[in-house]
């Protein structure tokens, strides 16, 4: 049984729905230690029936067998594994890749075996110093001449120890003293046990070799036999071949990446902008809503809420918006509750005087734990028969020197309803200012005690309106109680009360910024679509200017997955370093923002966090992983022979 025979090979090309038989029934047997040379008109088939011995073609009739085993069954994985074990090419063309150092050609054959990096090095090292360019393997295709450019190819070619070297014209582009070291090198591969079949025009070429076969209409028209095949005597192979993993196609693609580095650099730029705006959005959002907070929290307590009765009625008597001790005893029973005070809030409004002068209260509440003490500008916090004003009232007593009410006294209105008589009443007490507060917007506020005690001299029924409720912990612990608060029912209402007061309203602003900020990031969102767009286009045309790349990798053996994984690892540099020239854009002008801000409002209005920064990072290394899909599988499915073939 031959080493590798052809059995009644057919094959014929489809051209304007007419059939061009071009071969037309080839028998060939062929023996280890041969070296064969094809001989043939031009366009006689010479390279299709090397693509066909190659694996790299399986639309024929007739098989071709490999130690008696057919490759015609053979599936794409299968014939993938053939080239990679037992087919090493050298083409007339040279055919290495230009962005890989002349060592990195030769590893490129090396990453489909079983050798540590280790030995893939030395092995590498070992077969350029076997041509004879040793002193060359740092060098790029481009800085070598003809001859050299082959001898790498015929390095590359016995990389992976494989049995068959198929060489098509390999001299055809060579000068005679090149042309008798290339086949000088051919005859030693021959001797070393090999079989080399090439492909020629060239008689010199011919009578090197041991065999010469004459193509002629498709089919053999003479086979001579110039010297017999040499022994063979080990075929034992020292390694053996896998897969490429993705390691190595990353690293393949890390190459690329670095070679084209001035116009990825570009890329990155524009795919940057993107994800530089939405990471700039979420920072600016962040920011907002802290400073609301902070604006807000600096005033009143965020872990003191005041609730109050949920009535449906417009205009609620005070009987019906009383909460009485049980209430109190329910909130406190909440976990998460600290304290229940009863607090009263003046709806009626009311006056201060002071001689001649009176100032209408906006507001009059309770002095309880949802005010700041800190917020206290001058004076001190109301104990009985005492008030604490705001800035705009003691304004208005003392234009000059507000801060110099405190101590002054004053006469308080208030305007109530009495529930038992069912008419409006006006109740009255001598007060002192206690403190005034440092903002426009607080209410006035008095003791409980006052309150009560203005009540009971008038005889009027009094009890709390809402109650003051402290939450143990930090402001995270809000919430939860709020929502058990909201869950409780009584006879009338399903929800029992409802949370007032200006902690209620911090919930309502963080919604609308988060809304504003959700809104600006959509938009800036945008950009990232522009981004994917560009990203597709330039692996578009990365596909196009490699398919003779692609055509090489496919004919070593690196399979359509290999070659996916190479364009996707690609789109993952891009999207990965695209992001972080964004994200270090973004913290550089976080950083000019927020000097600007610290002096204007002394507040980080931009507060980017490690989180952006990993979100725009993960966006953009998805979104070119998405833009990536479709090129790549362009690429997987590029046929090696078209893209060989290709000028
Ligand atoms: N994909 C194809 N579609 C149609 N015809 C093709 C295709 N590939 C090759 N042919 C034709 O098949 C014939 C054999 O081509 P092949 O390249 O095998 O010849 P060759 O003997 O290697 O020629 P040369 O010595 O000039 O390289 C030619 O006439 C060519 O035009």
């Amino acid at each position: 049984m031959a080493y590798l025979q052809l059995q009644d090979i057919h094959k014929s090309y489809q051209v304007d729905h007419q059939e061009f038989h071009v071969l037309n029934g080839i028998n060939l047997a062929f023996e280890r230690g041969e070296f064969v040379s094809i001989l043939g008109e031009s366009g006689g088939g010479k390279t299709t029936l090397m693509n066909i011995i190659a694996g790299l073609d399986s639309q024929y009739t007739g098989d071709v067998l490999l130690n008696g085993k057919s490759l015609k069954r053979d599936t794409a994985k299968e014939l993938d594994q053939y080239r990679r074990s037992t087919i090493g090419f050298v083409f007339q063309s040279f055919n290495l890749i230009s962005h890989l150092t002349i060592r990195d050609n030769v590893l490129v054959s090396l990453e489909m075996t079983n050798l540590s990096h280790h030995e893939q090095l030395q092995r590498a090292d070992h077969l350029l110093d076997q041509v004879g360019l040793s002193d060359h393997k740092n060098k790029y295709p481009n800085q070598l001449s003809g001859g050299q450019k082959q001898r790498v190819s015929i390095a590359r070619a016995l990389a992976s120890d494989p049995d068959i070297i198929i060489a098509d014209e390999p001299t055809g582009a060579l000068d005679a003293e090149n042309t008798d070291e290339i086949l000088q090198l051919l005859n030693q591969i021959a001797k070393d046990g090999k079989l080399v079949i090439a492909v020629t025009h060239s008689q010199v070429v011919a009578n090197y070799g041991t065999r010469i076969v004459h193509l002629a209409n498709g089919l053999i028209d003479d086979d001579r036999v110039l010297k017999p095949a040499y022994p063979v005597e080990n075929t034992q192979k020292p390694f053996r071949d896998k897969v490429a993993s993705s390691r190595s196609m990353a690293t393949m693609a890390w190459h690329h990446f670095r070679y084209n580095l001035k116009r990825n650099l570009l890329i990155m730029f524009g795919a940057a902008i993107g994800i530089f705006s939405v990471i700039l959005m979420l920072g600016l959002g962040n920011g907002t809503k802290g400073y609301i907070n902070h604006e807000i929290y600096s005033q009143i307590n965020p872990n003191t809420i005041q609730v109050a009765k949920n009535v449906n009625a417009d205009n609620p008597t005070p009987k019906e918006t009383r909460l009485t001790t049980h209430d109190q005893k329910r909130l406190a029973n909440i976990a998460g509750v600290k304290h229940v005070a009863p607090g009263y809030f003046a709806t009626g409004g009311g006056q201060l005087k002071s001689g001649q002068q009176t100032v209408t209260l906006s507001l009059l509440q309770t002095f309880d734990n949802t005010l700041r003490k800190s917020s206290i500008k001058a004076g001190h916090a109301p104990k009985q028969n005492e008030i604490l004003i705001s800035k705009k009232e003691a304004k208005q007593l003392n234009k000059n020197h507000p801060n110099q009410v405190v101590g002054q006294k004053v006469t308080l209105y208030l305007n109530i309803a009495n529930d038992q008589t069912q008419a409006p009443q006006v109740l009255q007490q001598e007060v002192t200012i206690s403190g005034v507060a440092d903002s426009n917007n607080l209410p006035d506020a008095v003791s409980y005690g006052t309150l009560k005690a203005m009540h009971q001299a008038a005889n009027v029924p009094f009890g709390p309106n809402y109650l003051a409720v402290d939450i143990t912990g930090g402001v995270q612990n809000v919430q939860p109680v709020q929502n058990k608060i909201k869950a409780l029912d009584n006879s009338k209402h399903k929800q029992a009360y409802q949370i007032t007061g200006a902690g209620s309203i911090v919930s309502i602003l963080n919604t609308y910024v988060n809304l504003a900020v959700a809104v600006l990031t959509s938009i800036a969102a945008i950009s990232l679509l522009v981004s994917a767009i560009m990203i597709i286009v330039v692996l578009y045309i990365s596909v196009s200017e490699r398919t003779k790349e692609i055509g090489i990798l496919r004919a070593l053996g690196f399979s359509k997955g290999n070659i996916r994984k190479l364009f996707i690892f690609e789109a993952v540099f891009l999207g990965f370093f695209s992001a972080l020239f964004a994200i270090v854009l973004a913290y550089l002008v976080e950083w000019g923002v927020d000097s600007l801000s610290q002096s204007g409002i002394h507040y980080h209005i931009m507060q980017i966090s490690v989180g952006n920064a990993i979100f725009g990072l993960a966006i953009s290394v998805i979104i070119c992983l998405l833009a990536a899909l479709l090129p790549a599988r362009k690429a997987a499915k590029v046929d090696p022979i078209v893209s060989l073939s290709a000028e």
